[in-house]
């Protein structure tokens, strides 16, 4: 008598379901290579920074039994420097659907904001006035530097809303939700954003990384974006910005691969608010089968990249701690996932916030290389803070 198989029918869940399901205090990370809904704790991923990959293969061999339909994965969200606070945990349930759809946007709660730049514009151009000084005198030949926003609303901000909203104006976006609480939090805290930045997505032995830097806003004017488009492309001083960031992603990926696909020139790509120079790199693994080959470990050692902190690194990031007033926190970090067979997808955190209760707190930030203009580079990053004050509801102010 044969015996019938114990099967379990997977559950099939659509993008906009997982969407709608969404609360704080759950993970979710969605772009065109699919959506993934987790819930709970199962384990906490620790590990020394830089050796998160090994720590984060441990954990899910442990709980390699749970993870609902999709089997375990590691989620999580790591900051800018590398002893910045991480989340990194093994969610107890994780459902996966295909990537979001069109659909159309539904309206921002009502809500009354105040808003206060940190710091003030001035003391950014200033910032931006000393960098320069560093890459004349030859110190530094690109350092990207960041300010930030602090809005307060007239009452709690509703996270799922805001997500919501960050999804359907651009469902090709890598669009997130982090619960990134940590002990003595007043309030719970979500990282929430829409990057366009793909810092390593890996399939088996594939890998495919996506640098951007070089950028212009996009506007309501067919005629006047294609008239950005081509300047983008022909402008030397981004072209130059762009080149550190293509090479310092392409010279990390290649110590991993045994081939690597770098292309000459680079294209531009748009969100609905930005237009950047991008050059998409791909590759294929030497050794898949180490930790430090999964995803993860791919993106920490990619991270940070010369898109949020410059040329050469070290120097960078000490510009980086002088010229900028405010920790930035897991802005410019990294956020995503893997599986426990290494795959998975990490975004730089970019166009992104952290919400606790009322107040939302966004970071937005511009490559500084030889030729910048300091009111430009502010400008630039108005305009990248239109992605989440939009889905705020408060679009065009800062
Ligand atoms: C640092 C940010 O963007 C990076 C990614 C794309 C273009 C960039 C730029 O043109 O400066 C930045 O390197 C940000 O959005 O805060």
């Amino acid at each position: 008598m044969s015996v019938p198989a114990l099967t379990r029918p997977l559950p099939v869940y659509r993008a906009a379901d997982l969407l709608a399901a969404y609360l704080p205090g759950s993970y979710y990370f969605s772009s065109t290579r699919g959506t993934l809904l987790a819930d709970g704790v199962d384990a906490v991923v620790g590990g020394a920074p830089g050796n998160r990959a090994t720590a984060a293969a441990a954990a899910l061999a442990e709980v390699a039994t749970v993870g609902g339909a999709a089997g375990p994965v590691v989620i999580g969200a790591l900051g800018f420097r590398p002893e910045a606070p991480a989340t990194l945990v093994v969610p107890s349930v994780v459902r996966r659907a295909g990537a979001p759809v069109d659909a159309p946007v539904p309206d921002a709660p009502a809500r009354r904001w105040s808003i206060r730049p940190r710091p003030e514009p001035g003391c950014y151009t200033d910032a931006v006035r000393r960098a320069l000084a560093l890459i004349d005198g030859g110190e530094l030949s690109k350092v990207v530097l960041a300010r930030g926003l602090e809005l307060a609303a007239d009452g709690p901000v509703s996270v799922p809303a805001l997500l919501t909203r960050l999804v359907r104006a651009d469902p090709a976006a890598h669009a997130f939700a982090i619960d990134v609480s940590a002990p003595g939090d007043s309030a719970p805290r979500t990282l929430v954003g829409a990057s366009p930045e793909l810092l390593v997505s890996r399939r088996g032995d594939q890998v495919v990384a996506n640098p951007l830097a070089g950028s212009l806003p996009r506007c309501a004017d067919d005629a006047e974006n294609r008239r950005r488009v081509a300047a983008l492309l022909a402008s030397e001083k981004e072209r130059a910005e762009h080149a550190h960031t293509a090479a310092g992603v392409a010279d990390v990926l290649g110590r991993f691969c045994v081939n690597l696909h770098v292309p000459a020139e680079p294209s531009v790509i748009g969100t609905p608010t930005m237009w950047h120079l991008s050059t998409k790199i791909t590759g294929t693994l030497a050794a898949p089968a180490a930790p430090t080959s999964s995803a993860l470990g791919l993106a920490e050692a990619l991270h940070p990249t010369p898109a949020v902190c410059g040329v050469p690194p070290a120097a960078a990031r000490d510009a980086i701690a002088a010229l900028e007033p405010a920790d930035r926190g897991y802005y410019a970090g990294l956020v995503g996932w893997t599986d426990i067979s290494g795959d998975g997808e990490w975004v730089v955190t970019i166009r992104s916030a952290e919400v606790s209760e009322r107040i939302v707190r966004l970071h937005a930030g511009a490559g500084i290389v030889s030729g910048s203009d300091p009111d430009r580079e502010l400008d630039e990053t108005t305009a990248k803070f239109q992605t989440l004050l939009r889905a705020l509801g408060e679009g065009t102010r800062s």
